[in-house]
């Protein structure tokens, strides 16, 4: 049994990871912010510790006394539309936290493996596509520039300090779990409402929009095949297809039986400057070395996530 710690155990994937190292016997520690408070625990077997994400010492100490073989830094600030708010408090928390974490692992026990969660925003206006681990960074948010110092403080740290330090530039994954603020979770959360007659339009920014859309679960696999391999090293997480945000909404009402242009209206709001190269991703190096590969497609993703917004809705009807 290992002892893994991760912080964004609330999140979609820290979820699905606690979930993962729980069923095959491991300790699961949730490393949240001082004075935070879980959000309704999935899962009754994790243990809780708290870090004021300002002080290294505090944090080596915590190492020193939970004894982690794992650390997934799993946390970051975003909220969908959120990339350019609060420019302060992006750099905090995605880029100098990162630093304090991979110093206190050094401090207390540089033989931690540590895992991040970088993000293919880090590319901002690709100089590429598809992206792999040699295209050059381009980034165009506070909350790209703070994943990119993160990115690079980690690689920084494998090489001055022989840290077992490994990022990986995860492209959108989405699943049920997705927070509501995201495209994919809005679309299939209106579907049930639409569906049972609760609402009759969804309003949506860019319908041409594309992104490389993935499964979660399948993207949490690959951080445990990168700390579990011999070689620290950073890796891009993609499905190498790209998909607009009309073929997801198509795909979503169809399902029900319904057609997305009856329900789908333009929302300016929402309507995010978005006018860059395509950010899709080349996995190869996932593939060929760590053996990964995805297990859910685009289609089915979307079908998953829908089922799953009608069950909710079903089962809050009930209990009301
Ligand atoms: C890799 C990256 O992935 C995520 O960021 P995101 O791609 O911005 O995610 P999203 O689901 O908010 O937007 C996807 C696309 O959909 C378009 N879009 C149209 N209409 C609406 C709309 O109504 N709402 C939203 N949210 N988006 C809309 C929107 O303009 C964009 O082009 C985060 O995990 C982030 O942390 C991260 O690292």
């Amino acid at each position: 049994m290992a002892t893994v710690l991760l912080t964004g155990i609330s999140g979609q994937d820290g979820s699905y990871l606690a979930e993962q190292l729980r069923a095959e016997g491991h300790r699961v520690v949730g490393l949240l912010r001082a004075g935070r408070t879980p959000r309704a625990a999935r899962l009754p077997d994790i243990e809780y510790t708290e870090w004021d994400f300002a002080h290294v010492d505090a944090l080596a100490q915590l190492l020193r006394s939970v004894r982690p073989t794992e650390f997934y830094n799993l946390a970051a600030f975003s909220t969908g539309a959120g990339m350019y708010d609060d420019p302060v408090a992006i750099g905090e928390l995605n880029g100098i936290a990162v630093a304090r974490m991979l110093q206190a692992i050094v401090d207390a026990d540089a033989s931690i493996r540590f895992c991040q969660a970088s993000s293919s925003e880090m590319f901002g206006d690709p100089a590429a596509a598809p992206q792999d681990e040699s295209t050059p960074f381009r980034p165009r948010s506070p909350y790209a520039a703070a994943k990119l110092f993160a990115h690079a403080t980690v690689q920084a740290f494998r090489t001055r300090h022989d840290v077992f330090a490994c990022s990986a530039i995860l492209y959108n994954h989405e699943s049920p779990r997705r927070g509501q603020a995201f495209v994919t979770r809005k679309i299939a959360d209106a579907v049930a409402r639409i569906r049972a007659g609760l609402d009759h339009e969804l309003r949506l920014g860019n319908l041409d929009a594309q992104r490389d859309w993935g499964y979660a679960p399948d993207y949490v696999h690959a951080l445990r095949l990168m700390l579990a391999h011999d070689h620290a090293d950073d890796y891009v997480v993609a499905t190498g297809q790209l998909h607009t945000v009309r073929e997801f909404c198509d795909l979503a009402f169809s399902h029900v039986g319904l057609d997305y242009r009856d329900w789908v209206k333009g929302n300016t709001t929402d309507l995010r400057e978005d006018r860059r190269g395509p950010v899709v991703g080349n996995a190869a190096k996932a593939r060929r070395v760590l053996g990964w590969q995805p297990s859910t497609d685009f289609g089915a993703i979307v079908r998953l996530m829908v089922d799953a917004s009608i069950a909710s809705l079903a089962s809050r009807d009930s209990m009301s």
